[in-house]
């Protein structure tokens, strides 16, 4: 079983109160300096760095302080529904965890896609994993317990190896799939090229590719033999330039539900949903890709709107509880966190992970409760004031 999240405060309340403090953070802020100060400088760099000047990784963040939620009295929202129907799964509540391609790398035993996905079996908190992984997909979903994971593909230029991945992923038990179309190629990530670091070309990361049957059979020497071609294979085909004529292809290779991560724009919502996707997910790449200057909050309603009934995800600045509760207000049916659960993984691994959601989960529990709305329905557009 997972933990009740809705107990946590309580835990929280009563052992502070007999001064007993957990030593991991409780701010954001926190968060990210003692991250920093634990990861090696130039994972630190790659995971915390964005595109350009990181204008738009900041424009995230700030865009939620520009919404306030209105205060609701005497409403009794003593107790609190924040469960979502998602594909016919009821899930605890609507945090989930995004895919970050390096967690692997980020947890002190070296094996923290593994240490995340128990994570997840622990809260019930989804993890979407990524296809940049230390361990193989199938490691990863075996340690999920009862909370459902999903699969987010970095679609090859080859289609064969699409498919097996995609295949492989079914059989893992993931329960959905998330293609991320905004990543076919790198951004501009000053950080990373003034320092020539990018993990997946020192061949980290690469295990769902060196353990597939077709990579390997496109390979002279296999990865145990020579990492180095590996890489320099991996490299050719890691990212494919696809259009909306591919969009019946990415349909046809799975009957597990279909999400399409990166849409931004109404028109895209709308197309993506004619195209038979079963979800859209709301996000700009935590500000990772384009410097584009638009916060991905500030494209959500929108999103929603064109999007007419599907679910939306989304994800990229979100750092609070109150930032689930907004984003939800604003039309989202789940909100995801990319760095803020990667840095508690790099403080404590599991415990670190299951630290960060159950904070994020109290908080925006007792926001709700505070605030008077008692469930996800209670929260619509009309909660929340522009406030600048
Ligand atoms: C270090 C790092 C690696 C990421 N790797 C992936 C990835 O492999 N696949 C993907 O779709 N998104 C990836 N993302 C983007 C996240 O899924 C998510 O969109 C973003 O982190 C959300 O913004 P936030 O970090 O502000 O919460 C990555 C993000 C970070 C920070
Ligand atoms: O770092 C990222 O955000 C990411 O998703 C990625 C994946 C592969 C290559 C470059 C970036």
């Amino acid at each position: 079983m997972t933990e009740a999240f809705g107990s946590y405060q309580y835990e929280v309340y009563f052992n502070a109160l007999r001064g007993v403090v957990p030593d991991l953070p409780m701010t954001y802020s926190e968060l990210a300096a003692r991250a920093e100060s634990v990861l090696p400088p130039s994972l630190w760099s790659y995971v915390a760095g964005g595109a350009g000047d990181e204008y738009t990784q900041r424009a995230n963040v700030r865009a939620f302080e520009r919404w306030g939620l209105i205060p609701r009295m005497l409403v009794g929202a003593t107790e609190r529904d924040l469960s979502v129907e998602l594909f016919g799964m009821t899930l605890p509540s609507p945090l989930f965890m995004a895919p970050v391609g390096v967690l692997g790398l980020c947890s002190q035993d070296g094996h923290g896609d593994l240490a995340t996905a128990r994570a997840a079996a622990r809260t019930g908190v989804p993890m979407v994993a990524s296809t940049l992984s230390v361990d193989p997909m199938e490691a990863v979903a075996a340690e999920f317990g009862q909370t459902p994971g999903f699969f987010q593909l970095y679609t090859p230029t080859d289609r064969e190896l699409a498919a097996s991945l995609v295949e492989r992923a079914e059989k893992a038990g993931f329960k959905a799939i998330v293609v991320t179309l905004d990543t076919w190629i790198p951004g501009w990530r000053p950080r990373d090229l003034s320092t020539g670091n990018f993990p997946q070309l020192r061949g980290h990361c690469l295990a769902n590719y060196t353990s597939d049957p077709v990579f390997r059979a496109g390979l002279e020497r296999t990865p145990e033999e020579d990492m180095q071609a590996a890489t320099l294979r991996w490299a050719q085909l890691f990212g494919n330039p696809l259009t909306w004529n591919d969009l019946p292809w990415l349909r046809s290779l799975t009957r597990l539900p279909l999400i399409l991560k990166g849409i931004c724009h109404p028109d895209d919502a709308r197309r993506a949903k004619d195209g038979g996707v079963d979800a859209i997910y709301c996000s700009n790449h935590g500000g990772r890709q384009a410097n584009g200057g638009l916060a991905a909050l500030d494209v959500l309603a929108g999103v929603v709107e064109a999007a007419d009934g599907l679910p939306v995800l989304f994800d990229s600045g979100v750092r609070s509880g109150v930032d689930i509760v907004k984003a939800i207000a604003l039309g989202a049916t789940a909100v995801g966190v990319g760095r803020p659960y990667t840095y508690g993984l790099a403080l404590g691994g599991t415990e670190g992970v299951v630290h960060v959601l159950r904070w994020l989960l109290a908080e925006a529990d007792l926001t709700m409760a505070v605030d008077g709305y008692p469930s996800l329905a209670d929260l619509t557009p009309g909660t929340l004031r522009r406030a600048a």
